[in-house]
């Protein structure tokens, strides 16, 4: 076992990160004493105020950012990870199957999964279309079928649902949650939207605004069946943010 940590988790320490001085602009601390761990095939979402430092930690957690002091141990699932971002990302010279495609080695036998994916987000209609033909909403899907078909282990995600119209989010939250039942992955989603965190999380880590550190980290309460049912979930929320 090396020495190592055999239950799979993720394990988060970032100690401080700091974004340094650029022309008038000073240095800001904007990640004190940071630490968690995220358990296999658990949906957390990180949550707080605008500017608190959301997407900066989910970079760090990424790797994408690796000016910080601290340690990220993503476990045996650091080589499955895939990032959904806030803009879908799609290449506008691809139809969508394409973009799919693209995601996959050539020859992967996960191609022979692209129709059924598609079909399951609804998109096997337009398999053809190129992205500017598509709706932010069904861009997003495609973004979603993309991560997906990944099958990764780790799916970290920047609020991938913001600047859309309720019915568009609500539906695509339906979707995730349809997706993550039919490939469990271990998931970290960021979101500022508390109705979102309490609807898709199954634990809601809290940041506190301004140097941020782990205000809460409580675990929510809701079966599958009472997360579709928006009294239940704006009760949890009642619940967890009274906290
Ligand atoms: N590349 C950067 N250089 C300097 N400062 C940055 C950089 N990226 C982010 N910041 C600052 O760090 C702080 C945290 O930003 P971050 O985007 O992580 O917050 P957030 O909680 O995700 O916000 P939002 O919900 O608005 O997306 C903000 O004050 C932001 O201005």
């Amino acid at each position: 076992m090396n020495g190592k940590d055999a239950s799979g988790a993720i394990r988060v320490a970032v100690k401080r990160k700091i974004f340094p001085a650029v022309g008038d602009r000073e240095a800001q601390l904007v990640l004190q004493d940071i630490a968690f761990e995220v358990a296999p095939r658990s949906f957390l979402v990180i949550t707080g105020p605008s500017g608190c430092g959301k997407s900066t930690l989910l970079n760090i957690i990424a790797g994408l950012d690796r000016d910080y002091e601290g340690a990220i141990d993503l476990g045996p699932a650091k080589d499955g990870v895939t990032f959904i971002f806030q803009t879908p990302r799609l290449l506008p010279w691809r139809t969508l199957y394409e973009n799919i495609a693209l995601a996959l080695p050539d020859g992967d036998p996960r191609h022979a999964e692209i129709p059924a994916m598609l079909d399951r987000v609804g998109l096997r209609e337009a398999q053809n279309a190129y992205p500017e033909m598509l709706s932010l909403g069904m861009q997003r899907r495609a973004a979603l079928a993309r991560g997906f078909i990944l099958e990764p282990k780790i799916l970290l995600m920047d609020e991938p649902f913001v600047s859309l119209d309720d019915p568009t989010a609500a539906s695509l939250r339906e979707l995730l949650m349809d997706l993550w039942r039919r490939h469990p992955t271990t998931v970290i989603f960021v979101t500022h939207d508390r109705s979102e965190a309490i609807q898709l999380g199954t634990r809601i880590l809290r940041l506190a605004p301004g140097q941020a550190s782990v205000a809460q980290d409580v675990a929510v309460a809701l079966t599958d069946a009472q997360r579709h049912d928006r009294a239940a979930v704006l009760q949890e929320q009642s619940r967890i943010f009274a906290i």
